[in-house]
């Protein structure tokens, strides 16, 4: 378990934001993910959201160099498995339930659960877990929240995730328990579909620079 929280942790402070990207057109997997590289965010997290999700996963950790491809949207063992034989290095789920834990035990790619209540946070912590993803984000109470959470759970660190913007960005990355944050700005759908990678390694630059804690 150690190894794979630091294994986690090393892809999480690695860059303050962390793209969360739905592939509908498999042929933009890895130009996009190119851009996210060159920008200067080579952890990238492709949603099981779609059909080509797997395929892209497999095509990013295959023909990307330096890209750190994740998978998000985990919500069973099977997507788990599924998603690991992909290729992901790590796997992310909006929240959790056993099975998940169960299956996630017997991986060697690091899980990063979602978590938003102090007893959810508790739960985590008792299976080993002191990375958690914190959704969604804004619509659970941002970063005031967040911060609360920050003196009596202090062990834990958080990717918040949901509803954030550049704009707000900022606010979370300040936290002591913040690693980064988790956003689909970054890859646009209006971009995506036009395939304009240049402004898609303009937005990656642009968050790639902003500060953490
Ligand atoms: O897919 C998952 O595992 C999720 O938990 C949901 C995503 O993280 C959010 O949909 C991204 O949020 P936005 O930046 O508000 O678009």
């Amino acid at each position: 378990m150690q190894q794979k929280t630091e294994a986690l942790s090393q892809v999480l402070t690695g860059q303050p934001v962390i793209p969360v990207v739905q592939i509908s057109n498999l042929s933009h997997a890895v130009p996009m993910a190119k851009a996210l590289v060159a920008g200067g965010l080579p952890a990238i997290e492709i949603t099981l959201r779609t059909a080509e999700a797997l395929d892209a996963i497999r095509l990013v950790a295959n023909e990307v160099e330096g890209a750190i491809v994740g998978a998000g949207t985990i919500l069973n063992p099977k997507q788990f498995k599924e998603a690991a034989d992909a290729g992901s290095q790590f796997i992310v789920s909006p929240g959790t339930t056993v099975e998940l834990l169960g299956v996630a035990k017997d991986h060697a790619v690091p899980f990063l659960p979602g978590a938003t209540t102090p007893s959810e946070v508790m739960s985590m912590m008792e299976e080993g877990y002191s990375i958690l993803k914190f959704f969604p984000a804004e619509q659970s109470g941002g970063r005031a929240y967040l911060k609360s959470l920050s003196s009596p759970l202090a062990s834990v660190r958080f990717c918040p995730t949901g509803g954030i913007t550049p704009q707000s960005a900022p606010d979370y990355l300040a936290l002591p328990n913040v690693l980064c944050v988790g956003g689909s700005w970054v890859t646009p759908q209006d971009a995506m579909d036009a395939g304009n990678w240049d402004e898609i390694e303009r937005l990656a630059r642009e968050a790639s620079g902003l500060k953490t804690a």
